[in-house]
């Protein structure tokens, strides 16, 4: 199982000695608790016998110290562990997180949005309770075991030697037995959530869609099939559980019946020795705690095999990047040099040889009948993908070096930016996080929402979903403009960002958007020819080349085929 982990080993390695102190205090306190018993024991039987005060002073002061050690030890213990616990799963959440984030476009095309939240939510919590719940209790019963049997070793090696025994069929042939009845089962219910989660996610990403077609019920029992066989199964697993506890206590219930006989046996015929039968017979009880959690974790453990094994597939992408430069402090040209991509070896080519210089400030529409690689393209320019031959160049430099300060050469408005459950202004402060609140309001002014801003509750403060105030399709696009503007990139990607609008909207907004971008350099994949006047070039991408490319002035006098598309376009024809 820990193999190939790259997960959980380094974080042992790194946090030892916390494991070390939080492990020595679990087994100390449960020594204070089992000393505690221990003396208390002693003491009853002592006292029974009327002794003198003195006598009894020491068995009060160890009963004493025992008492206040237990809770103390404990606390300490309590502490060390969730530092610990908190610490390595704050450093994989951490982890987790840069592995998604570097390489984004990977795993959105790899894997379902409903498996990556497994991964975040459910796999890191498995890894914690492997931890907590597993390697914890079983150290400590080990370390005890070892020490229960080293102290009734002093008095007879036969008898510790049998009371192991009885410890390990609780440490070792319980957890066992519960993990062969239960592996199975377990695992299939690793599956079972992972199933649930990605259906749900997909269910609920196309809820819209189901409600439209009136399909309310095939979602429901979609989103619920995986659910409803997890919680049967659970079911099922809690009532074993039940059974193997209960056999469980059963057998350690003999220990305190052995040390009561042992003792008895051993210390009985004498008044004095005949005190320690009640400590022997004592003993024992507050350490069935730490012995019984070593099934329950135990059985557990395909649960965190399941989860270890999902965090250790997730391996990064191949996709081998040249060495990072630092961003330069102006981009001149964005140059594609004969540019060829397909998606994998069995795909058709999808860009054939496509060239194409952009000089600073300029503006180019880009279209085309869909699926002809538009998107593609502007994936290519920003690094996401790696052009099978042919380069994508920022003045000489491989794109591809750039792509640990990409937010500071490009930003990117698509058909639909996602407005986060903060206020407005946080919503555009994502562009740059320091900006001030005099620059968000300059950003609001120039798309033309400072007003509507102004009018809401609290101003820029208010929440946009808690407020229950809807921003429309053209406001939506508005705000995102908005943090395109803080953002303050020299290359601007826009992938069809007025789909959906309807034509007032839409054009209001193009106005808006070549007005703020006057001075950066933009690329406009555009389903429209209505306002690519306002661009330098336009290009027809179409089976991999580009077949039309001019200023639109001279398209529309020199192609008769522009004017027809144009004509098209605008419904004269
Ligand atoms: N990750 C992928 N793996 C394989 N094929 C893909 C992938 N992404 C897109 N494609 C295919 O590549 C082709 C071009 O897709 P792309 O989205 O770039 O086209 P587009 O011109 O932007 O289309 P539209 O105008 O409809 O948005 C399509 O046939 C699409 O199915």
């Amino acid at each position: 199982m820990f193999k190939h982990d790259h997960w959980v080993k380094p974080d042992l390695k790194r946090y030892r000695w916390l494991l070390f102190w939080s492990l020595t205090l679990g087994i100390l306190t449960f020594v204070c608790a089992g000393a505690l018993m221990f003396t208390s024991g002693y003491l009853i039987d002592f006292s029974a016998r009327q002794p003198l005060f003195a006598a009894i002073y020491v068995p009060v002061v160890l009963t004493r110290a025992f008492g206040i050690g237990r809770p103390v030890f404990q606390y300490l213990e309590r502490l060390t562990s969730h530092n610990w616990v908190l610490r390595v799963t704050s450093h994989m959440r951490r982890k987790l997180y840069q592995v998604l984030e570097t390489d984004a476009a990977f795993w959105q095309e790899h894997r379902r949005t409903g498996d990556l939240l497994s991964l975040l939510a459910d796999d890191i919590g498995h890894i914690q309770n492997l931890y907590l719940r597993a390697i914890f209790p079983t150290v400590v019963a080990g370390g005890l075991s070892l020490l229960i049997t080293l102290g009734l070793g002093i008095f007879d090696w036969g008898f510790a030697l049998w009371i192991l025994l009885l410890l390990l069929i609780q440490l070792i042939l319980i957890p066992w037995w519960g993990l062969l009845v239960e592996k199975k089962r377990k695992q299939r219910q690793k599956a079972l959530t992972q199933q649930a989660y990605g259906d749900l996610t997909d269910a609920t990403l196309g809820l819209s869609d189901w409600t439209i077609t009136h399909h309310e019920q095939a979602f429901l029992q979609q989103a619920t099939q995986a659910a409803t066989a997890l919680a049967a199964s659970t079911h099922t697993s809690r009532k074993f559980q039940w059974w193997r506890d209960f056999c469980g206590d059963l057998a350690f219930g003999l220990i305190p019946a052995a040390l009561l006989w042992w003792s008895a046996a051993r210390f009985g015929s004498g008044q004095v020795t005949a005190n320690w039968i009640g400590s022997f017979a004592l003993v024992m009880f507050p350490l069935a705690m730490a012995f019984s959690s070593v099934a329950q974790g135990v059985g557990e453990w395909p649960t965190y095999q399941g989860a270890l094994q999902h965090l250790n597939d997730l391996t990064p992408s191949e996709r081998p990047l040249p060495a990072q430069l630092a961003a330069p402090t102006q981009v001149q040209a964005l140059t594609l040099s004969d540019v060829h991509f397909r998606y994998n070896d069995a795909a058709p080519e999808l860009i054939s040889g496509v060239d194409l210089r952009m000089k600073r400030g300029e503006k180019i529409a880009l279209l085309g009948p869909s699926g002809m690689g538009k998107t593609t393209l502007l994936q290519l320019v920003l690094g996401d993908l790696t052009a099978t031959s042919g380069q994508v160049l920022l003045d000489g430099q491989a794109v591809l070096q750039y792509q640990n300060v990409r937010p500071q050469l490009f930003a990117v408005l698509d058909q639909s930016p996602f407005l986060f459950n903060t206020s407005v202004a946080n919503n555009v402060r994502l562009g740059n996080e320091t900006a001030t609140d005099a620059e968000v309001w300059a950003a609001l002014k120039a798309v033309q929402l400072d007003q509507l801003v102004a009018s809401l509750p609290q101003g820029a403060d208010t929440p946009v979903e808690e407020a229950g105030f809807a921003f429309s399709g053209g406001q939506r696009q508005r705000l995102a403009l908005a943090r395109i503007l803080l953002q303050d990139a020299p290359i601007v990607l826009l992938d069809e960002p007025t789909v959906g609008l309807d034509p007032i909207t839409e054009q209001a907004l193009v106005a808006t958007m070549f007005a703020v971008l006057k001075d950066k350099t933009v690329l406009w994949v555009t389903h429209h020819l209505q306002g690519v006047d306002r661009c330098d070039q336009v290009l027809f991408l179409e089976d991999g080349h580009l077949t039309l490319q001019g200023r639109p002035q001279e398209l529309l006098a020199t192609s008769a085929r522009y004017r027809h598309l144009y004509a098209l376009d605008a419904g004269e024809i």
